[in-house]
């Protein structure tokens, strides 16, 4: 499982890079990573695990994260109702390609945090609210899902990963906390 010190962070170049698209079947390396990344998810959602390992909880975990410039990043998004212990969406997505998007955005009423980011970068970061997601999973399966509010924007902003970007990027510079008006605010 990673660690908070395998986590690379903002400023190293890595972060910057377009990743390359994955070829299967994958390699020993990146079947590793998408365990690895998964178990991260997994542990750091996990109150007792996450003091235990002191790392800090995240919902998504992209390869770039680790220094690996690879289009493949884990996706783990609790439902929001607890006793609903089914994930809303959990996958590792693979050469991910969004196949259509809302004209309607959506964006988290908190803001966004970056494993990757240290700093506490307020604002709302408008995404697209609802997405169609095309990806492979690990045994190179292709799946066509529609995601809306949280886990479009956990999938929007880890595939921003894999372009170079990263969630301030999108932070508007004159008032952080301008969005459109009919943006949807997802708690
Ligand atoms: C600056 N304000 C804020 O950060 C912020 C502040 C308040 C609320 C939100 C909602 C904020 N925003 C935000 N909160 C999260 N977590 C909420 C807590 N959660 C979690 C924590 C503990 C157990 C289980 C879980 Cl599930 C883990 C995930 N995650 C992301 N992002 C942005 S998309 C990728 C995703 C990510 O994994 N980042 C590391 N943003
Ligand atoms: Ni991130």
């Amino acid at each position: 499982m990673y660690l908070m010190k395998d986590i690379v962070r903002d400023g190293d170049p890595v972060l910057r890079k377009r990743a390359a698209k994955v070829e299967f079947p994958l390699s020993k390396e990146d079947q590793e990573f998408a365990k690895r990344a998964m178990k991260y998810l997994e542990v750091s959602q996990d109150p007792v695990l996450c003091e235990k390992y002191k790392l800090r909880a995240g919902v998504g975990l992209a390869a770039p994260q680790v220094g690996i410039s690879k289009q493949m990043a884990a996706v783990l998004v609790p439902s929001l109702d607890e006793d609903d212990d089914k994930p809303s969406f959990k996958d590792v997505i693979i050469n991910p390609v969004i196949v259509s998007e809302s004209v309607q955005y959506g964006a988290l009423t908190e803001g966004e945090g970056c494993l990757s980011v240290d700093k506490d970068v307020p604002g709302y970061v408008p995404r697209h609210d609802r997405i169609t997601l095309r990806y492979q999973d690990v045994n190179g399966e292709t799946h066509q899902v529609r995601l809306k509010n949280y886990p479009a924007i956990v999938c929007q902003h880890e595939i921003d990963h894999l372009h170079g970007v990263l969630f301030y990027d999108h932070i508007n510079k004159e008032d952080p906390f301008k969005a459109p008006d009919d943006t949807i605010m997802i708690s």
